[in-house]
């Protein structure tokens, strides 16, 4: 049983250790305020330097926010980041925080990342930035997995807000395979392209493609067995439907309120 709750949280901490500051919310800019606010919103409620140690920093536009406020606490020495990505790495480095890796630290804490669409079970479609399998990893590997959204996202079913289909990404010989599996399934494959910043497929951190594919709304409780299938056919590399992972989502809304959903 899921909890929702929404709170003002237009005066956040400017610290973990107290300290307000007035965050306004100016019409112009609302989603990229919702996002800030989410993301702050969701560093000061659930790190705690007493017992978290290594964090997982994800990928996207709202963890820009995520690794910005964590960047800012005073003892972030104590805390070694583990990236989902290329730009999740950046991010870290940027923020002046200790960068680690997954192969060091296969056990995090906590987990902080974006969503592209995120249904009323808190599952969610990730993969807008083709960082899915990573993300993936370090949310498989830690205690705590918290996501950061603004409330575009929140729309309690997948596939309505975020059309364009569920990233997968695939080893680069096997997408017309893949494409043809997916077809049977009932899904509109698309293979993501690189344009205009490069002619031909999309390439993730990692080497492969990904595949877009439309499978329309996807009700909560027939989202295990359509992961299942997909991970199934040989070439996949992993999907971006996380299926019973988050523990909460902390959803930036336009009038500056911030709606937390949990278990
Ligand atoms: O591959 C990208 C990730 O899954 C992102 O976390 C996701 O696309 C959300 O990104 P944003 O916060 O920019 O909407």
């Amino acid at each position: 049983m899921l909890i929702t709750r929404t709170f003002m949280f237009s005066r956040l901490k400017t610290s973990l250790v107290g300290q307000y500051r007035f965050i306004s919310v100016m019409p112009e800019n609302l989603v990229k305020k919702a996002k800030k606010l989410c993301a702050y919103a969701a560093v000061d409620s659930n790190l705690d330097l007493s017992k978290h140690r290594i964090i997982g920093i994800g990928s996207g536009s709202t963890v820009v926010y995520v690794a910005e406020r964590v960047g800012q606490l005073p003892n972030k020495d104590r805390l070694v980041c583990i990236p989902t990505g290329f730009q999740s790495k950046q991010l870290i480095l940027a923020n002046g925080l200790n960068l680690g890796s997954i192969e060091e630290y296969p056990e995090i804490d906590i987990d902080f990342d974006g969503a592209d669409e995120i249904d009323s079970e808190l599952n969610c479609i990730k993969g807008g930035g083709a960082c899915l399998l990573l993300e993936k990893l370090v949310a498989d590997c830690s205690k705590q997995f918290i996501l950061v959204a603004d409330d575009r996202k929140n729309t309690g079913i997948l596939g309505k807000h975020w059309t364009q289909g569920v990233p997968i990404e695939v080893v680069p010989s096997a997408y017309t395979k893949i494409s043809r599996q997916l077809t049977v399934l009932g899904g509109k494959p698309t293979v993501r392209p690189g344009a205009p910043a490069k002619a031909g497929p999309v390439i993730t951190d990692n080497g492969n493609f990904i595949i877009d594919c439309d499978f329309g709304e996807i009700p909560s409780n027939k989202l295990q067995a359509l992961n299942d299938k997909i991970v199934a056919m040989v070439g996949v590399v992993e999907t971006g439907l996380f299926v019973h992972m988050a523990e909460k989502a902390y959803i930036g809304n336009s009038d500056g309120t911030v709606t937390i959903v949990g278990k």
